[in-house]
């Protein structure tokens, strides 16, 4: 059996069909302050509109996406070309690699402009992701909550503070069992980047 890349410390946030695991500190404080300021004035954000309940709707955030050159990406009903890899989304992706053992494709950016920008409940089930994805999920900037609960019940609602130079990593089959949400909230003020690592097949 393949030896856990994580320590007691970072157990299993969900209790059953999947995993969820967060590292605190993936990044201390200098490197991320530092990722921060530079993904905010270096990639790409745009306001990008989504298919809603058969509706085209503005996000509520800033996005921009990032990947391997000739493989696009889309979930919501758009599908998106990859800019090509800035030099600091290759480092990060390098250090994600070497811990986790996962070569990742792609990463989607998104900025959180203040508590008002948000996400709402869903999954990243996209065939192209294959049966059980790893997504790999970097916070710079504000802490927000970041909120799962099961997809089929709705119970066993769990909330994690995702803070500064964070990352959170969902596996296993938690995709099909577990949806997330960003909520909005009128505590946070300032911005926060959110990077999420994924592999496609
Ligand atoms: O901003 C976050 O923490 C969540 C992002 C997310 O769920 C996604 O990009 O699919
Ligand atoms: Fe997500």
């Amino acid at each position: 059996m393949q030896k856990s890349i994580f320590t007691p410390d970072n157990s299993n946030l969900i209790p059953f069909q999947g995993e969820t695991k967060l590292v605190q500190d993936f990044f201390s404080k200098k490197p991320a302050d530092y990722y921060f300021q530079k993904l905010q004035k270096s990639l790409d954000w745009k306001q990008e509109p989504i298919r809603m309940f058969g509706k085209m709707v503005m996000q509520p955030r800033l996005t921009a996406l990032y990947g391997d050159a000739g493989r696009p990406y889309g979930y919501s009903g758009i599908s998106m070309n990859p800019s090509v890899w800035t030099t600091e989304l290759l480092e990060i992706k390098e250090k994600l690699q070497v811990f986790s053992g996962i070569v990742f494709t792609h990463v989607l950016c998104n900025y959180y402009r203040d508590g008002q920008d948000s996400m709402g409940w869903h999954r990243d089930n996209e065939a192209v992701l294959g049966k059980n994805p790893s997504i790999a999920s970097i916070t710079f900037g504000s802490t927000r909550l970041f909120q799962i609960r099961h997809y089929e019940t709705k119970n066993h609602k769990i909330d994690i503070p995702l803070t500064h130079g964070s990352l959170l990593m969902m596996s296993g089959e938690s995709q099909h069992h577990w949806e997330h949400q960003l909520p909005k909230t009128k505590k946070v003020l300032e911005p926060r980047i959110n990077l999420t690592f994924r592999k496609l097949l």
